[in-house]
């Protein structure tokens, strides 16, 4: 499992390691693994660090230390480094002194010094930012983000907020963020993931709790939660998944939420609604039902809503089920919040931005600006799991830690695809994995095979239900 701390945890962590070590020496690691990364970027094995101009935009903390003593490391194997300092009388006084010592210089010319540089880093601030940017700052980040140079971030992009990755104001565009003992909420969640690039953890030793604030399933989580017949295996004991989906106007919502349940390992799909027809004609192996859901036959776990319409009655007759039940689509609309916190059996929301920004009467460019607490919220006020989808796919419940998806693709972003992540849940469900398993190995499952699938080209939705087994492959052999 990777995970992600916040703030709070990480300055706890580093205190109490700090009493044990001589002063110093923990940004000496940081930056050690800083400037060593630094170098790989700058093409190490081909001896590139000699001679390359690196310009350190340096803030008033600690996260300007640490590019200070890298910046020192990297003049010392030859590189011209500059350092820009946003507060020349508080910057960090041995990072500044070891750097001079190096051959470094400050730099009297900040723009022709960033229009020149092949490495910038930004250690203007870290996790002691507070809110946007200040304007010098700010100016010195619109520099270093339009520049032609490779901007690798120190601990974090400065300007977003550390512990929820949401962007306020202005705010650096790295290529890449060395970042110091954990990850931190940011780095994992969008928008501030994006501003990023690719994040590099350095070890310094920190000895952080056990319970995370922020986790992601790694390829070794999944193989574990993935449901493999055994032996003894039926298709009964394997888990039915009921499937309640689909309208005279919307067809292909039930064959694609279908065609997501059948690759999900469930033993058996039952489609309850009106596109039985169009179900059975690309997949006879379903078992099809014309009634109410309730009169279809046992199942493990429904999934009711991708392209319902307006059928209350359905979604109704689903949440009285004592079995989970997962809500999309149009069930998000059509289920009653009483109804659902009344649920004994758990319940697995998955809505977008637009449909959670609906429940939960905001905007939708809210959500997406703060998805980690706007799906803590809606977990909470239905005391139930959710999974918000989009670039950054959070899955939430109340009491337990927020999960985040790293897989995915933004070619999922085409009509149907969520479809076929609620079969895919679904069917995990009636597997028997827990709502949370269940949302996070699906969105795992789903992003990958998006992945695979369009391999940098554009996709339809049936080409990721496709995609599926595929993934499911990867996942298990690693
Ligand atoms: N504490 C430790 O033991 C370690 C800390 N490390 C580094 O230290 C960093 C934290 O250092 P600090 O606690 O000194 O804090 P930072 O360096 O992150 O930021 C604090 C400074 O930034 C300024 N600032 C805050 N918000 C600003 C804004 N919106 N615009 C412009 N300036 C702003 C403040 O005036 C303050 O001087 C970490 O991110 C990491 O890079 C590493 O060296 C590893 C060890
Ligand atoms: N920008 C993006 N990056 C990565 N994944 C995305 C992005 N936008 C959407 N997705 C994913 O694509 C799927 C779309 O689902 P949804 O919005 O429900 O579409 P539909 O209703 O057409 O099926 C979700 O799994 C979502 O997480
Ligand atoms: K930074």
């Amino acid at each position: 499992m990777r995970t992600a701390f916040v703030v709070e945890t990480v300055r706890a962590a580093e205190r109490e390691l700090m009493a044990r070590l001589p002063e110093g020496a923990l940004m000496q690691r940081a930056a050690a693994g800083l400037a060593a990364a630094c170098a790989e970027f700058l093409g190490q094995s081909r001896g590139k660090v000699y001679g390359s101009r690196v310009v350190l935009l340096v803030g008033s903390g600690d996260n300007g230390g640490d590019a200070l003593y890298a910046g020192a490391r990297l003049a010392r194997r030859g590189a011209g480094v500059a350092a820009v300092l946003l507060a020349p009388e508080r910057a960090h006084a041995g990072g500044l002194r070891a750097l001079l010592a190096a051959g470094g210089r400050v730099s009297t010319a900040p723009e022709r010094d960033i229009a020149d540089a092949r490495l910038i880093l930004d250690g203007i601030v870290g996790i002691g930012g507070k809110g946007g940017l200040r304007p010098d700052a700010a100016r010195l980040a619109a520099l270093a983000s339009d520049s032609r140079a490779f901007v690798v971030a120190v601990d974090l992009p400065s300007g977003v907020e550390a512990d929820t990755g949401e962007v306020r104001g202005p705010a650096v565009r790295a290529d890449a963020t060395v970042t110091f003992g954990t990850y931190k909420p940011c780095l994992l969640v969008d928008p501030a993931r994006e501003l990023a690039g690719a994040v590099r953890l350095v070890d310094i030793g920190l000895e952080l709790p056990a319970a995370a604030d922020l986790e992601a399933l790694q390829y070794a989580d999944v193989a574990e939660l993935l449901p493999v017949p055994g032996a003894e295996s039926d298709k009964y004991r394997r888990g039915v998944v009921g499937i309640a989906a689909g309208s005279a106007r919307y067809p292909g919502a039930a064959v694609l939420a279908v065609a997501g349940a059948l690759r999900g390992g469930a033993g058996a799909v039952r489609y309850v609604g009106p596109a039985a027809d169009a179900v059975i004609d690309r997949f006879p192996e379903t078992l099809v039902h014309a009634g109410p859901p309730s009169k279809a036959g046992r199942v493990q776990a429904w999934v009711v809503g991708p392209g319902l319409g307006d059928d209350a009655d359905r979604v109704r007759d689903v949440l009285a089920a004592d079995v989970p039940v997962l809500i999309d689509a149009d069930g998000l609309r059509l289920a009653a919040r009483a109804t659902v916190r009344a649920r004994t059996a758990p319940t697995l929301l998955t809505p977008h931005a637009g449909e959670a920004a609906a429940l939960l009467g905001a905007d939708r460019a809210e959500v997406e600006a703060s998805r980690l607490p706007a799906v803590r919220r809606l977990a909470e006020s239905y005391g139930a799991t959710v999974l918000l989808k989009g670039s950054t796919t959070l899955i939430a419940a109340p009491g337990r830690v927020v999960r985040v998806n790293p897989t995915g693709t933004s070619w999922l972003a085409t009509a149907g695809s969520g479809d076929v992540l609620s079969g895919l849940a679904g069917s995990l469900l009636a597997a028997g994995l827990d709502t949370v398993d269940a949302a996070s190995t699906a969105a795992f499952l789903h992003g990958l095979a998006g992945r695979l699938a369009a391999w940098g080209g554009p996709i339809g939705a049936q080409d990721v239900a496709e995609g599926v087994r595929g993934a499911w492959r990867e996942a298990t052999r690693a």
